[in-house]
């Protein structure tokens, strides 16, 4: 029975009074168990005063859960239970962003991740998964203030009132705050087929912009720590976006539903100690993005190190013994090919090879008819006293950074790039590296490679090895460590100090760990074969949840890319070790109003003829203005900008986004917070309640990729778009089919 007239208010109040007395006692219940999480937090901290060793670790696995699930409380604190599923043959349910139950265990309400709340999202008319009616409650903190139904099997519906009047598409239109927010109330059935999305292998998701692609991605997270906490809590969940100003967009969301274990990272700050400040251009963005770069750096890596010494000399019972650099070369190639590259650990090797080159030519030089009898072993101890020096700087613990900025040098970068590139590229490459203070979001994967490629270097002991043949004067020489003659007390100090080490390295950032259990790339599309090798280090043995749209790609050669991603993903190479992979599409666009996604599909239409675009649901009434100012000059374009933000500003009430070329001034205007400048590669994945789009003409050819970036850019708005160009030729194509 559907409501109508003014009866319609009345009824619906009612409906809602009688939901509220639900929701009530199960807001009592979330008090109940926030205090005996609370007790429990105390419990643990009662148990550390008792404070043995085995104690202590179970009071931090205790107090962290404790903390956990205290935490999880608190988040579901506001908007607690937002729908109910009436049944054919079972009671009520009640859907909530935890599950809570009675003293007695039993439900009063269920956690949207469990199966049992699967057909909230699922159910539709042709397939009802026995639900009759679905109600979404809307609430303000504790307080229901709306609900809307669907009826989904009408001849079963007898008793029930049907009540609603849009109010998901009311959600939409709603003002955006500058970050992002959960959606567990409204997630539609093709977005939680994806969530729900089996666990093992990969799950790929593509669709067009505002589809819930992120919105998905983080739902899933949540949901997969919530199912298999075991699995993936252990080794970590890792989301990798595109910039800082996209993690720090979505950093909220998984926290609002009571996730705070993932770790969140850009593609600028995966690498600790190496945050990406700026892009490179397009040009050095394909070089560096490139797979060939992998050569290039291995034999940046082994060739002759920066001030590396040409000639080693050491004199024995008289007899002067040299290695000189080609003699030198020879030994650092043969070290280097032994050990596969892994330069830094490789220096134990290094000082065994140039004792073993030392002692061969010093027979070779008649050094036995100057000191007849002496044994290899005699010779060594004596050559190495002398060459401790001589091999720190010859085989250098070297770090990635100094690594990459050495090939700031073109000689140096020429020798590594052998044919791989042309000089002029040579030139432009050397030069880019020769920045001291700022790396590219390119160079953080090159880092990240010759960080592979170096390895770990040698790790200090802590142990004293007296008869470690590299301990001369108490400094080994291989680690550069000291190493005093230490009382076994101290030993045994040394030792428990490591193991806190050890410990304390768990939680420490710039050690943490770097192989998860799943890995969500979010705009994957623009990810380089580089990038993608080195998020493959980071899930060797992960599962891997992938987002994206290759209509927004500013990746050029998409199929190299996608042959690195199958690498990293392991969905590559023979079938028996080929991982499982489940693929999605998502049709329907949440974000644009009809009106901004018509001007988004006619520039897709250019930039993919082949395309097909999502559909927008929400009119508004609002066609976008796309505003021509023939011959502009940059700093006059600029100035009508500002002159339609501030139009807009009293046209919605949420955020603005000035969205400008690569390379633009983004000059300080005198606005509200809520308008931020940014260049088009800034925005990827953001929104905007409206958008201002400045010279579409020239986002369109300043790279390869520009009409995609210019489809990026004109898909941010939520309610209203503005366009301001100088080409006649550019008005036409957005507002004419
Ligand atoms: N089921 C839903 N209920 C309510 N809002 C939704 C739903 N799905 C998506 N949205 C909203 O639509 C907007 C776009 O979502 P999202 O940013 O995840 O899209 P996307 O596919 O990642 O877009 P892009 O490709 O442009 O990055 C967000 O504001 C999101 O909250």
């Amino acid at each position: 029975m559907s409501a109508t007239g003014t009866a319609n208010g009345q009824v619906k109040d009612a409906e809602i009074a009688a939901e509220q007395e639900r929701v009530d006692v199960a807001y009592v219940r979330l008090e109940e168990m926030r205090e005996d999480a609370h007790r429990m937090l105390q419990e643990g901290f009662r148990t550390a005063q008792a404070g043995t060793k085995s104690s202590l670790v179970d009071r931090d696995a205790m107090v962290y859960q404790a903390s956990l699930r205290a935490e999880a409380l608190n988040v579901a604190d506001d908007g607690l239970v937002f729908g109910r599923l009436d049944l054919t043959a079972h009671a009520p349910l009640y859907v909530g962003r935890i599950g809570v139950r009675t003293k007695d265990h039993d439900s009063l309400v269920i956690d949207w991740r469990a199966p049992a709340a699967e057909a909230f999202y699922r159910a539709t008319p042709e397939d009802p998964h026995s639900v009759i009616r679905r109600r979404v409650l809307h609430s303000r903190g504790h307080r229901v203030i709306d609900i809307e139904d669907d009826l989904l099997q009408p001849s079963l519906s007898d008793g029930l009132t049907v009540v609603g009047d849009g109010a998901f598409l009311a959600s939409l239109a709603r003002t955006r705050e500058g970050s992002m927010r959960d959606i567990v109330s409204t997630i539609q059935r093709e977005q939680d087929m994806v969530i729900r999305a089996p666990a093992d292998g990969t799950v790929i998701v593509r669709g067009g912009p505002g589809t819930g692609k992120t919105a998905v991605a983080l739902h899933r997270v949540a949901y997969l720590l919530f199912r298999h906490r075991r699995r993936f809590g252990g080794r970590g969940v890792l989301i990798v976006g595109p910039n800082a100003r996209f993690t720090a967009y979505i950093e909220r969301v998984l926290p609002s539903l009571g996730e705070g274990s993932a770790v969140l990272r850009s593609l600028g700050d995966l690498v600790p100690g190496a945050a990406a400040t700026r892009h490179d251009s397009p040009e050095l963005t394909r070089i560096k993005g490139a797979g060939s770069m992998t050569r290039l750096l291995r034999r940046a890596v082994t060739d002759h190190p920066p001030g590396a010494p040409d000639l080693l000399t050491v004199v024995h019972a008289g007899v002067v013994v040299r290695l000189d650099r080609p003699r030198l070369d020879k030994i650092r190639n043969q070290v280097h090919q032994r050990s596969q590259g892994t330069a830094n650990t490789a220096r134990r090797k290094a000082a065994d090879a140039l004792m073993d080159a030392l002692w061969d030519r010093f027979v070779e030089i008649g050094g036995l008819v100057d000191a007849p009898g002496i044994k290899k072993h005699e010779f060594v101890a004596n050559a190495r006293d002398q060459f401790g020096g001589f091999l720190t700087a010859w085989w250098p613990i070297r770090t990635p950074a100094e690594v990459l900025r050495s090939l700031a040098d073109p000689d140096r970068l020429g020798r590594a790039a052998g044919r791989d590139l042309k000089p002029a590229q040579i030139g432009r490459l050397a030069s880019s590296f020769a920045h001291e203070t700022d790396w590219s979001y390119q160079d953080v994967a090159l880092l990240d490679e010759i960080d592979s490629l170096l390895g770990k270097p040698p790790r200090p002991t802590r142990q004293v090895r007296e008869d470690d043949p590299y301990v001369i004067d108490g400094v080994n020489i291989i680690t550069g460590e000291e190493v005093a003659d230490w009382e076994p007390e101290m030993r045994e100090l040394s030792m428990s100090i490591d193991r806190y080490d050890r410990a304390r390295r768990v939680d420490d950032e710039a050690e943490e760990a770097t192989d998860y259990g799943h890995v969500v790339v979010d705009e994957a599309q623009d990810l380089s074969p580089m990038q993608w090798r080195m998020l493959g280090r980071r899930g060797r043995q992960a599962t891997w949840t992938v987002v994206e749209d290759p209509a927004q790609s500013a990746w050029e050669d998409l199929n190299s890319s996608r042959q690195a991603m199958a690498a990293a993903l392991g969905t590559a190479g023979n079938r028996k070790n080929v991982r499982p992979q489940h693929a999605f599409e998502l049709t329907t666009n949440y974000r644009n109003t009809v009106e901004i996604a018509a001007v988004a599909t006619r520039v897709l239409a250019r930039a993919v003829p082949e395309a097909r675009p999502a559909r927008a649901v929400r009119t508004s009434g609002h066609d976008a203005a796309v505003l021509t100012f023939p011959d502009a000059s940059q700093a006059a374009l600029l100035h009508s900008a500002r002159d339609a933000v501030i139009d807009l500003l009293g046209q919605v009430e949420g955020t603005i986004g000035v969205i400008l070329p690569l390379g633009w001034p983004q000059e300080e205007w005198d606005v509200p917070d809520r308008v931020q400048l940014l260049d088009v590669l800034e925005a990827k994945g953001l929104e905007f309640d409206a958008a201002v789009i400045v010279s579409p003409e020239e986002i369109a050819t300043q790279s390869p990729m520009g009409l995609r970036t210019l489809y990026v850019a004109v898909s941010r708005a939520t309610q209203r778009l503005t366009v301001l160009t100088t080409s006649k030729e550019w008005h036409t194509t957005l507002t004419e089919d």
